[in-house]
């Protein structure tokens, strides 16, 4: 209904229905009779008749209370009846693709008034269609899967392919080559590295932790050794579907005998005639529970060897129970003697580390974007609430402790942000040997970094939030997500404490042997 066609009511008409079975409310200009519905309210019915809400304004309780979204869902919506004579609503609803103007809601890049080296109109082109493209095709996807538990959907997988998102989350390169990138708002000869992080952010601000991986990120960690390692006619087999949207990938590394100690897996792939036979268990593996194929570290006999197993006889997957949602689809895989032909064999034979150790850069820079983007929503969340709580009559920012704790939630994502933009930034300039070398150490340092500051707004942003970020709904829905899952950034994709130990032992190893005090 356009507000222009609602009828209009002066205050003292609102006033008059104030009692059980005539009850009229006003929120932020806004009249509903809640006559019906006080029986129904999820809050209960008395909370509706008290003298302060019955009849009145009750805009400062309902928002201490509801998130906006609640009146904006079509059941709630019809409650209105008008609007009050000669007042209007300030509080909009959210426009998809558009900029928060909440403080430090956005990067500096984004933020009017403001300035960045490492941006082009381009980048800002591109990031209002992504943002457009995720808030309106992947948000109520991820809201729904993320409760459901069930994968994501092929409706938005064939989305994502159509606008090329799922090639494009693999950053730049020849698989780009002749794609017309999001209606071709970027060339993909000019897509670069900050490109790739838009798409990444804009993910992880309509998502949960979960419905990250859960959208495809297997995919993005398992399919470039064999973009990058394949023989051409393994890439011709599998690439093509896989970034159509037809086919899924997941990364099989991880073992319950070993992790981070990628030395000690027991996977173990032994030559037989011209296929490998392939036996052993994986352990953790994001989107294992769907994927056609699996991009399989194994021990051979001249060392560790990669391997693209195709789901077929001898694989078994099986979800296993994880903090977070199973819309990530997070599997425990089974390979029971599964004949594999060598030439599925990614890299030399015993060669396998390093096709590891060097796809293990981008998941880790993955990683440490949408972990950004979660940190400065948490960020934006709690400015928010701070702002429109009140307690012992002031507004919870009025709290010295309160605004102690924004000060360095703020601090944290900013610094974050900048470090993760000069990491960017030499990628874009390095080609993929270079990176290998000079940016393993400091993708190591930046993602602990980055994880730990993580974990370190969650615990302030529950202080901040109380009793409301233990629960799964409501105000504090974001936040208790957040918690609960933001200790899977400290472990996927490389333990923390490791990640900063490998990067001070490349510092060491690049010590000058002259340096002295
Ligand atoms: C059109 C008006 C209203 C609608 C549609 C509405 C709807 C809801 C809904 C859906 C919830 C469940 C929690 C959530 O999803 O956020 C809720 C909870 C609640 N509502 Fe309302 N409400 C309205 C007005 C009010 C008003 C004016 C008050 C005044 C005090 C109120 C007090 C509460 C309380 C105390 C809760 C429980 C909050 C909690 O568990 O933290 N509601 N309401």
């Amino acid at each position: 209904m356009a507000s222009k066609t609602l009828k209009e009511y002066t205050w003292e008409e609102v006033a008059k229905h104030n009692k059980e079975g005539d009850v009229w409310i006003v929120i932020d200009a806004k009249v509903f009779d809640v006559s019906k519905f006080a029986n129904m309210h999820p809050g209960g019915s008395n909370v509706l008749y008290a003298e302060s809400v019955a009849g009145k304004d009750a805009t400062q309780a309902f928002f201490g209370l509801h998130r906006h979204e609640v009146l904006l869902r079509p059941q709630y919506k019809r409650l209105q009846i008008g609007v009050i004579h000669g007042e209007e609503e300030q509080i909009k609803p959210p426009v998809p693709g558009a900029l928060s103007k909440v403080p430090y809601a956005e990067p500096t890049w984004l933020s009017q008034g403001y300035f960045s080296p490492y941006y082009s109109d381009n980048h800002r082109k591109f990031q209002t269609a992504v943002r457009e493209f995720f808030e309106t095709v992947v948000k109520p996807e991820s809201v729904r899967t993320e409760e459901n538990g069930k994968r994501i959907s092929q409706e938005v997988v064939d989305k994502m392919a159509e606008t090329n998102i799922i090639a494009m989350r693999l950053g730049p390169g020849k698989h780009l080559k002749g794609r017309t990138l999001l209606g071709g708002v970027v060339k993909p000869e000019e897509f670069d590295y900050f490109h790739e992080a838009i798409i990444n952010s804009e993910l992880s601000r309509v998502s949960s932790r979960a419905v990250v991986d859960g959208l495809l990120a297997g995919m993005v960690i398992g399919l470039p050794p064999v973009l990058n390692y394949g023989s051409p006619e393994l890439y011709e087999q599998v690439v093509p579907d896989v970034l159509a949207g037809k086919k899924y990938v997941a990364l099989a590394i991880s073992e319950a005998f070993a992790g981070s100690d990628v030395g000690g897996l027991q996977t173990t792939a032994v030559r037989d005639g011209d296929s490998w036979v392939v036996t052993g268990t994986k352990k953790w593996i994001t989107n294992g529970t769907f994927a056609d194929y699996f991009t399989t570290g194994c021990r051979t006999e001249t060392g560790f060897t990669v391997i693209l197993i195709p789901r077929g006889p001898g694989v078994e997957t099986k979800q296993i129970k994880t903090a977070y949602s199973s819309v990530a689809g997070t599997a425990y895989v089974t390979f029971d003697k599964v004949r594999v032909p060598l030439t599925n064999t990614l890299g030399k034979v015993g060669a396998g580390m390093s096709v590891i150790l060097s796809n293990f850069n981008h998941e880790r820079w993955m990683v440490c974007g949408t972990s950004i983007a979660a940190q400065r929503l948490v960020v934006e969340e709690s400015l928010k609430w701070a702002t429109q709580r009140i307690v012992f009559g002031k507004p919870l920012t009025s709290q010295a402790v309160i605004r102690a704790k924004l000060a360095t939630m703020i601090q944290r994502v900013e610094a974050c942000q900048n470090w993760f933009e000069n990491i960017t930034y030499q990628m874009n300039q390095m080609n993929y040997s270079q990176q290998s070398d000079k940016l393993a150490g400091p993708i190591g340092l930046l993602k602990q970094f980055i994880s730990k500051a993580g974990r370190e707004t969650a615990e302030d942003a529950t202080q901040i939030f109380g009793g409301r970020a233990l629960t799964v709904t409501g105000m504090g829905k974001f936040i208790e997500n957040y918690h609960r899952t933001s200790g899977f950034d400290a472990i996927l994709a490389g333990a923390e404490d490791v990640l900063g130990d490998l990067g001070v032992r490349q510092a060491l190893k690049k010590m000058p042997k002259d340096a002295r005090l």
